[in-house]
């Protein structure tokens, strides 16, 4: 799977894409109500998405991976060789973040240095949002995710895509945003993420570092496109 952003760009992942490519795949292969797993090839290694009975896609996301100069970011690692809850400038305030990879590069912010918790529908993304995206710190741009904690299995989530900008959802930075909340101390390892597209299910797993995320895939209709 390849797929690009709005800008042109090619990404290394995409959660959301990877849901509805295993969705694609099945309609083509009339395998409808049946469980089905796939080995999808991206530029971030195999991905292997699968559809449940219930018809939800959960998807093996692989590990995270947190060593900072693999983000990439130029933050300095502080906390198990990652960079967790570090301070970042942007635009003259100094925000937390905690930078992940999950084949493409995030960096999730729960809030500003000392202030308060975030209330991510009062955030104008439009305009913070490139800030992140373009920062220094980021030599191959970045996602960001701005995170609200609803309890520690409850997360809200809103996204600014790097070559994409405000998004419904981001699979991706679903992912990040658990692992970013567990290694902040904030959350568990399964939590539901809720975005302005739906909810997903994240779940780091303890005992072989891999995240899984489960969300729907629908066919929304089907065309044709001259090239
Ligand atoms: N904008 C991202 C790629 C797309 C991520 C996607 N929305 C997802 O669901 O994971 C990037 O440039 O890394």
């Amino acid at each position: 799977m390849r797929i690009f952003n709005s800008d042109g760009s090619e990404p290394e992942m995409c959660g959301n894409g990877v849901r509805c490519f295993a969705r694609f795949i099945a309609e083509l292969e009339n395998l409808h109500g049946k469980r089905q797993s796939f080995t999808v090839h991206t530029g971030a290694g195999l991905i292997v998405p699968e559809i449940q009975e219930d018809g939800l896609v959960k998807v093996d996301m692989g590990q995270p991976v947190l060593k900072a100069a693999n983000v990439p970011t130029k933050l300095a690692s502080n906390k198990y060789d990652a960079v967790v809850k570090s301070e970042l400038v942007v635009d003259g305030v100094t925000w937390n973040v905690t930078c992940v990879s999950m084949g493409n590069p995030h960096c999730v912010t729960f809030g500003t240095k000392g202030g308060e918790d975030l209330q991510v529908d009062a955030l104008n993304l439009a305009q913070i949002g490139p800030k992140f995206e373009h920062h220094d710190a980021f030599p191959a741009r970045t996602n960001t995710e701005f995170v609200q904690v609803y309890s520690p299995s409850h997360l809200k989530m809103r996204a600014w895509e790097r070559g994409s900008g405000a998004t419904l959802a981001c699979g991706t930075g679903a992912c990040a945003t658990v692992v970013a909340a567990v290694l902040e101390g904030r959350a568990t390892r399964k939590c539901t993420v809720d975005l302005p597209g739906g909810p997903l299910d994240i779940e780091w797993r303890e005992e072989d570092n891999q995240v899984y995320m489960t969300g729907p895939a629908e066919v929304v209709f089907y065309g044709s496109v001259p090239l």
